[in-house]
């Protein structure tokens, strides 16, 4: 079903008949597994030239589409696998400058840099209330190291948080001075919503009294090329479950699309360090400072059913 699902959309997508192809798959997987999903493959008419770990795919995807390092430039660019999914396995790919360190941001890290992007941590609810426990370390000790990193090494810091940080908001768009309404009891909260709260604070006490300079991007619901179907987040939940169905009253939501992908969210930094403000929220059409930003991120302003109008959306 899934693989049918995927070779349609690959079919719509490069308007072509799709036979070849090579599938990603968790490392984790057995022989008797990887058998299974070349049975799957066969019965769809799918001839798979290699079934392909999902983080070689990962690594392998950020040195293709990632035009834009020059080969002039003296960038490196170092991968540290969080280790909270099925990521057990990394590569180095062909290009020098990227380095993949396979470590857990709960651990001390040493490294020289001078720039960090701090994105890790699961952002759709299904791999985020997999393993709560594991979620809320990721944010709150993990962060915890990396703002010592770059404190120790005076690097610049870059956090991405997200639009849950507004918990259940009584506040229609959230702008970034909005404190939020956030259950911390709640079955969404102990899961995402005040661990990442909790790290923005300790990013903000650390700009305060340790000197490290900080940005803070609040992502909202995110869509965009090389997201899974089976993400878990509300636009893709609407594309996969299709949004022509009648789900009665609407309501206004608020929407980033990303044109790339998270790791996009580099330009955005290096955009966003010219400006005085410390914190953003993407997906906010309200947010001057947002459009100001010439990033490839775009908005799309769209109506939405509320979240109990779906069974299963579980996303804002
Ligand atoms: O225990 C305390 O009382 C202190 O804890 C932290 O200070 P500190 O432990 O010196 O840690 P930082 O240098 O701020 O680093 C925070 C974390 O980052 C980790 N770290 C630091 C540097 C580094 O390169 N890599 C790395 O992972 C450290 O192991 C540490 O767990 C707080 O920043 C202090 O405000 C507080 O007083």
């Amino acid at each position: 079903m899934i693989l049918s699902n995927i070779k349609q959309i690959a079919k719509n997508n490069l308007k072509t008949e799709i036979v070849d192809c090579c599938i990603g798959i968790p490392v984790y997987f057995t022989d008797l597994e990887r058998r299974a999903v070349l049975d799957a493959a066969a019965i769809v008419n799918l001839n798979p030239l290699c079934l392909l770990h999902e983080t070689t795919a990962t690594t392998l995807a950020y040195g293709i589409y990632k035009i834009d390092l020059s080969e002039m430039d003296p960038l490196n660019v170092i991968f540290v696998d969080i280790g909270h999914a099925s990521m057990h396995h990394y590569l180095q790919i062909g290009n020098p400058r990227f380095e993949m360190i396979r470590h857990d941001v709960v651990e001390p890290l040493l490294l020289e840099v001078d720039l960090i992007y701090h994105l890790a941590c699961p952002a759709s609810p299904v791999p985020y209330k997999f393993n709560p426990g594991k979620t809320i370390k990721t944010n709150v000790v993990g962060t915890l190291n990396i703002l010592g990193l770059a404190k120790r090494v005076g690097a610049k810091f870059f956090l991405t948080s997200t639009s849950e940080v507004y918990g259940d908001p009584l506040q229609h768009p959230q702008v970034e001075t909005y404190w939020g309404n956030v259950n911390l009891i709640g079955v969404r909260s102990c899961y995402f919503d005040e661990d990442m709260r909790t790290a923005e604070t300790l990013a903000m006490d650390y700009q305060r009294g340790e000197n490290v300079e900080v940005r803070i991007a609040r992502i909202f619901n995110t869509y965009g090329p090389r997201m899974c179907i089976d993400d878990g987040r509300v636009v893709s939940n609407f594309v996969a479950q299709g949004s022509t169905k009648n789900v009665g009253p609407y309501r206004v939501a608020q929407f980033g699309q990303v044109q790339e992908d998270d790791a996009g969210g580099d330009r955005i930094a290096l955009t966003i360090t010219h400006e005085m403000k410390v914190n953003y929220n993407f997906g906010s059409w309200r947010s001057s400072q947002w459009r100001k930003t010439r990033s490839k991120w775009i908005l799309i302003n769209c109506k939405v059913a509320s979240h109990n109008d779906y069974g299963g959306l579980e996303d804002k």
